[in-house]
């Protein structure tokens, strides 16, 4: 017997199945339903597509195949399946499309939820679809918003095919017919043919009766004196509206304007009954295909409606029928002040949300997916969080989910932050992807570099730390130079390197994006004039039109590259500022990025924020900050250490500000979990080759007493360049959680105005302002910035008050303007531990000026909780600045002296000590620290 849908089809009204599956699919389902029930469609939607592809494992070696051509990111993951689908189904109606001379026999396939309020975004994704996907039998779904006509119309008149999705509202439905037909006239005034354009119009029915009978029954048990009225109305409202709605579409297709068009050959926009599962138990489950059967029309199913209609399905000419009926229905709506019209306009943005909603589900299972396809490209991360923080940062996640903060991210909407101008700097982010290097000119110069043995490079800051990290953990390639990096003023510094660098063979790097930063000038002057003015032993990296770019030019560098303005320092080391000196020193700089790329799909704008690792990182380091937990100490395994410092400015310069902000821990020696407060949140960077087992223990124990750890691992050093990425990511983010523009750097200035004022003063007047110390003895003198000395201090009592100040959540920062060498750093490192385990505080240390191009700028701008000493030295030998008065060492103690002034003027507690020539220099005053504490 022929079955019921199949009479039903031969009754006039066509039935598609609203469902798509790659098994069902492949068993043949969809043919069968073809020729058993006459079924001559198929609609799908991103629940549709989250149902299948979200759950289970069906779709896994669809997405093995697809990473195997090359690793991409969700969003074409998912899409190379989606299209897969949407062909095999297209493929299967071919012969009913054929057969019936285009006149049915489509599938339809939905443009992104993300993009439904942008006509430009839904017309160009649109497009993308039909050419991509490339069958005649295809419709584009877009959705029926005010967003969505204009694009109908346009589609249309390009000769796309489209099915109009949720719709609710009469009047939404008219302006898309009428989009339609506006879209046929314009193809008939370019000469292009109509009569192969399908359009339907998706008109949506259940939901609105499940709206309407929830607020009907919310009025019966309130005791509404119109129980009778409200409870007739039952199940009512959507059938009456579509009735409506179809009684309009009859009216339409015999107005004048459509005859025109169908003289010359144009399809009607049919009306598609979509949402046609019945949701509520005390209906019947046919109920919205017995009642809205009528000819030209569709009616998509689900499987179990399809299934219910086959078995007891009632077949009339419905849809036409009472439609005094229907308009009294919709009399008593709006009598009963049902309010139909907001009940539809609610649901348009409720369907684009639900859809959205189902999206960030599919593209998060899809995300997993491919992590784990792709796992061992792609640096490990594991979080122990204590409860509490776990909790917040699972709800923040699911907060930036429902903001789509990954999308805004990439989209640069800086709303996600200040809303002042952060979406210029943004440049980074496709740096991270190699758009910002020209990857020819890296590999001429990495063979030009090859003739020297030495390279240094002459930059602060952002234009120094990647490069740094970049030559110490992976080092310069055989016959490749080796790279020095000089970010100081330090005399016995600059001498050192050069005195250890053949002139003749050294490649100068001269590395600045604003192109005016003292130091480098400085640098630059020195060794133009040491390597006898030799410009073709020099390259420039810097940003278009800077001052160092006319200086190379005039001085006949070797060559010029140019950084991206949208870029600050601290985010550029993907860009020129790192690429160029990784060149140099011989690395292949696509390997790099090729390293990188696997973290920078996995942080995309389409990985929601539980899948994305940058936005994960972000959100628990936002969360730790704002929690107290402000000071991220960084632990790492010995090849990973040189990444602190790196880390240390994205961090502090892009969070420390207004009083908010990071802390940035580094370099600080391991303790017990009794030297800790709780105001730490640990990372701990590992290359799997480089296992720490005493680290490991450590932090283990760190863990069991309840410390927060986020472990990072690391497979290849090469795989560093994901990690710029990541915390890239996750500082921005971390940013926005906090509340402040990551990429600005207010408190920078200050000191370096002050520095050069100082400079400025010695150039004229031969001698920097005298000061006197407020106490002194034979190894050190202080100086206070506050006044705070008692008339009769020694330098203990003052060290030991200046401690004292240290309250739980404090830091201590060591600020010393010396030679940044090993036994500096070591004797640092002491004191630090020393202050630590007596005062239970965080401790941080920074050389000077490096540290006031990076960490410095939280020092001055972050919370008001550091403490800071600042060290300074007479420098000897000295070293003279060519065409300056002032030598390095003078413009070094400048420099300290201006940062203290600032920090005071701050309101920071700080303290200017200065070691004597005749003492002991470090280790007197480590001893004087233990004496004090
Ligand atoms: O690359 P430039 O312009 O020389 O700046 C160096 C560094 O100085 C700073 O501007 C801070 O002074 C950093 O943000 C930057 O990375």
């Amino acid at each position: 017997m022929t079955s019921l849908l199949r009479q039903l089809h031969a009754s006039g009204q066509a039935i598609w199945l609203d469902f798509l599956d790659r098994q069902f699919l492949a068993e043949g389902g969809l043919r069968k339903l073809a020729l058993h029930d006459g079924v001559t469609g198929v609609t799908s939607n991103p629940s549709i597509f989250e149902k299948a592809m979200g759950h289970g494992d069906a779709y896994d070696p669809g997405f093995r195949a697809a990473l195997a051509q090359g690793d991409i990111g969700a969003q074409d993951l998912y899409e190379s399946q989606a299209i897969e689908d949407i062909r095999a189904a297209a493929a299967d109606l071919r012969p009913v499309y054929e057969r019936l001379n285009g006149r049915d026999g489509y599938v339809s396939m939905e443009v992104s939820p993300y993009i439904s309020n942008d006509t430009g975004a839904t017309i160009a994704e649109a497009q993308r679809l039909w050419h991509r996907i490339g069958v005649p039998n295809l419709m584009i779904k877009v959705p029926g918003n005010s967003a969505g006509v204009p694009a109908v119309r346009q589609l249309t008149a390009d000769g796309v095919n489209v099915n109009i999705t949720l719709l609710f509202a009469i009047e939404a439905y008219q302006a898309v017919a009428e989009a339609y037909m506006a879209g046929l006239e314009a193809r008939l005034a370019k000469g292009d043919p109509i009569d192969r354009i399908a359009s339907v119009a998706s008109f949506f029915v259940s939901r609105i009766d499940a709206r309407i009978d929830k607020t009907i029954d919310a009025r019966l048990a309130a005791g509404d004196r119109e129980a009778e009225a409200l409870t007739a109305l039952r199940g009512k409202v959507a059938i009456a509206n579509a009735k409506l709605a179809y009684a309009w579409y009859q009216e339409m297709i015999e107005s004048k304007r459509w005859r025109n068009l169908a003289a010359q050959g144009a399809m009607p926009q049919r009306l598609l009954w979509a949402s046609t599962g019945v949701k509520d138990p005390r209906f019947p489950d046919t109920l919205y295909v017995d009642t809205l059967i009528g000819p030209d029309t569709i009616n998509t199913m689900p499987p179990q409606t399809m299934a219910a209609f086959r078995d007891h399905g009632t077949l009339a000419q419905t849809l036409a029928a009472d439609l005094i009926g229907a308009q009294n229905v919709l009399a008593e709506v709006d009598r009963l002040g049902l309010d139909l019209a907001e009940v539809t306009a609610s649901l348009v943005s409720d369907g684009v949300n639900q859809f959205a909603q189902a999206t960030d589900a599919l593209l998060g299972t899809v995300a997993a997916k491919r992590a784990e396809i792709v796992g061992d490209t792609i640096n490990t991360m594991t979080a122990t969080l204590p409860e509490a923080l776990r909790q917040k940062v699972e709800v923040r996640l699911e907060m930036m989910r429902k903001e789509a903060w990954p999308r805004r991210l990439w989209e640069g909407d800086p709303s996600l932050w200040t809303g002042k101008g952060e979406d210029h700097w943004l440049g980074w982010l496709a740096a991270g992807q190699e758009r910002q290097v020209d990857p020819d000119a890296l590999v001429r110069l990495r063979e030009h570099a090859q003739t020297n043995t030495n390279a240094v490079l002459l930059g602060m800051g952002g234009s120094s730390l990647g490069p740094e990290v970049l030559a110490r953990i992976l080092g310069n390639a055989p016959s490749h130079p080796r790279l020095h990096v000089l970010d100081t003023t330090d005399p016995a510094q600059i001498t050192e390197v050069a005195r250890s660098i053949d002139l003749e063979k050294t490649l100068f790097i001269v590395s600045s994006k604003s192109g005016s930063t003292m130091e480098p000038a400085l640098l630059r002057s020195y060794f133009f004039a040491l390597s006898g003015r030799q410009g073709d032993q020099f390259i420039a990296v810097t940003d278009p039109g800077s001052d160092l770019e006319k200086i190379a030019m005039n001085d006949r560098f070797a060559q010029i590259f140019s950084g991206d303005p949208t870029i600050g320092g601290r985010y550029s080391v993907l860009s020129v500022f790192g690429m160029v000196p990784a060149a140099v020193i011989g690395r292949d700089v696509m390997a790099l990025y090729a390293a990188a790329s696997p973290m920078v799909l996995s942080c995309g704008g389409d990985v929601p924020p539980q899948e994305n690792p940058g936005l994960w990182l972000g959100a628990i380091i936002g969360e730790a900050a704002t929690a107290g937990r402000d000071k991220l100490t960084i632990v790492a395994s010995a090849r990973l250490e040189p990444l602190g410092a790196w880390l240390e400015q994205l961090l502090a310069e892009s969070t420390g500000k207004n009083g908010h902000g990071i802390v940035p821990v580094d370099l600080e020696p391991l303790g017990d979990p009794a030297s800790y407060g709780d105001d730490r949140l640990f990372v701990h960077f590992a290359l799997t080759s480089d296992v720490d087992a005493e680290q490991e223990a450590k932090l283990n124990m760190l863990e069991a007493a309840g410390q927060p750890i986020v472990r990072i691992s690391l497979a290849q050093p090469e795989r560093i360049t994901q990690e710029f990425f990541r915390w890239e990511i996750a500082t921005a983010i971390a940013g926005a959680i906090i509340g402040i523009n990551p990429f600005d750097q207010p408190d920078v200035e200050a000191a370096k105005v002050a520095a050069r004022q100082l400079v400025a003063a010695y150039e004229t007047a031969g001698t920097l302002e005298p000061e006197t110390p407020v106490a002194e003895d034979e190894n050190f003198a202080i100086f206070a910035l506050q006044d705070e000395s008692a008339p009769d201090d020694t330098v203990i009592a003052m060290l030991r008050r200046h401690f004292a100040a240290l309250e739980p959540g404090n830091y201590a920062g060591f600020l010393a303007y010396l030679e940044r060498n090993a036994s500096d750093a070591a004797a640092l490192a002491m004191m630090r531990v020393a202050v630590r385990d007596a005062r239970r505080v965080a401790t941080v240390a920074g050389f000077g000026p490096r540290f006031l191009h990076s960490t410095g700028q939280a020092y001055k701008g972050g919370p008001n909780s550091g403490v800071f000493l600042v060290i300074t030295r007479d420098p000897d030998p000295d070293l003279a600045i060519p065409g300056h008065k002032a030598s390095f060492g003078t413009v070094q103690l400048a420099q300290a002296r201006g940062d203290a002034a600032v920090l005071a003027q701050r309101g920071r507690r700080v303290l200017r000590l200065h070691l004597k020539k005749s003492g002991g220099g470090l280790e007197a005053l480590q001893a004087a620290i233990a004496a004090a504490l």
